[in-house]
């Protein structure tokens, strides 16, 4: 009798740390998605898997397959389908890094970077700024709340799009903010239409970076500003260094504190993400293939916080370019 009032006690707790964990606990910043309602963004439940393999096999491709510059668009918008729900569960709404700040949260921190990028282009009210790469809108929103400049992004991903717009109107920023499906290798936008743009952490993802600069450079103004924050190899990399190849390798084929400790102290965070992720792929709530996507993910903080404790890789380089203005 015993043994069984301790099973049912058991069973029980069991199912209230399974419900806290799938439907009251949130992404770590603003709730917004929770474990239950994971998808794949434009990819239906039963092809998440197929869909999961093909970018595997992509991404491992040998280096010098011809052709392959003309596919990445379509690659980069699958793995964002694939990724863009866990990003949010996991990290939140502005899919970047940030340097660590004593004394701030996450949140703020991640605030500060992006609105320090608003000041570094002088946005300002009735500018029209483009936000190449945007992702859900974290950051357009921080910069049109804190500049009141109108701030267009683009994203190659439909579901991205679709989360961007409802997140501004929740946000009451959907005056200032709008949100674009377009490959920013060719912009729908007429030469000279912004006052200023940004890109964070999303120009990586450009085969030819040439061809997304030319972009934004012809989108721009005359005398307009451009500033990017990106995922650079530093000098202290060595590509003579196996260990250094085989972490930059891994992580990127396809001055605070340290911008890696975020994801190096999430470890107890993943372990607990990979149990709720599992129990719901196993139950038919996430898409079969979910596991997948997450563990790849477990990988990828791995080589990143390498990258970051060897100093050998930086997300966050920027760089401040202006148009040369018109004599
Ligand atoms: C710049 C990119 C994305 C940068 C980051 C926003 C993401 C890079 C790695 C991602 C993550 C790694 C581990 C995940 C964890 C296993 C999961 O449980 C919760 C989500 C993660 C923390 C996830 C969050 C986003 C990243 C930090 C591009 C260029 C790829
Ligand atoms: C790591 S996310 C960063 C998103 C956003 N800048 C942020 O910090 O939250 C990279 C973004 O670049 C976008 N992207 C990548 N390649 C693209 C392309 N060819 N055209 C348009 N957007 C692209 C992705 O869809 C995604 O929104």
């Amino acid at each position: 009798m015993e043994s069984l009032a301790l099973l049912f006690t058991g069973g029980a707790l069991l199912a209230a740390a399974l419900y806290w964990f799938v439907c009251i606990l949130g992404p770590a910043e603003q709730k917004g998605k929770r474990a239950a309602d994971l998808s794949a963004g434009s990819i239906s439940a039963e092809k998440v898997q197929d869909n999961y393999n093909q970018y595997w096999s992509f991404f491992r491709r040998p280096k010098e397959t011809v052709g392959v510059a003309d596919k990445v668009p379509d690659f980069v918008d699958t793995f964002y389908n694939l990724v863009t729900d866990i990003y949010e569960w996991g990290w939140g709404q502005s899919f970047h890094f940030s340097p660590s700040l004593r004394g701030k949260s996450h949140a703020e921190a991640t605030r500060l970077h992006e609105v320090a990028a608003a000041d570094l282009i002088g946005a300002k009210p009735g500018h029209r700024v483009v936000d190449v790469g945007c992702g859900v809108g974290g950051p357009m929103r921080a910069i049109a709340a804190h500049s009141r400049a109108n701030v267009v992004g683009i994203t190659i991903n439909d579901y991205q799009v679709k989360r961007a717009r409802d997140h501004n109107r929740k946000a009451g920023l959907d005056a200032l903010c709008e949100v674009v499906q377009g490959n920013f290798l060719e912009m729908p936008f007429p030469d000279g239409s912004f006052d200023g743009a940004y890109s964070i952490e999303a120009t990586c993802h450009a085969p030819r970076l040439e061809e997304v600069y030319g972009e934004i450079f012809r989108v721009l103004k005359p005398g307009a500003l451009y500033v990017s924050y990106e995922w650079v190899t530093t000098e202290k990399f060595a590509a003579d260094d196996a260990e250094h190849v085989e972490i930059i390798r891994d992580l990127a084929a396809p001055p605070a504190g340290p911008w890696w400790s975020r994801l190096k102290f999430g470890r107890i965070a993943y372990w607990r993400n990979h149990i709720v992720v599992s129990v719901l792929a196993a139950v038919g709530v996430a898409p079969k293939g979910t596991v997948d996507v997450h563990e790849m993910l477990c990988k990828t903080a791995e080589y990143l916080t390498k990258g970051g404790e060897k100093g050998i890789f930086s997300p966050m380089h920027m760089i401040l370019c202006r148009k040369p203005a018109e004599k």
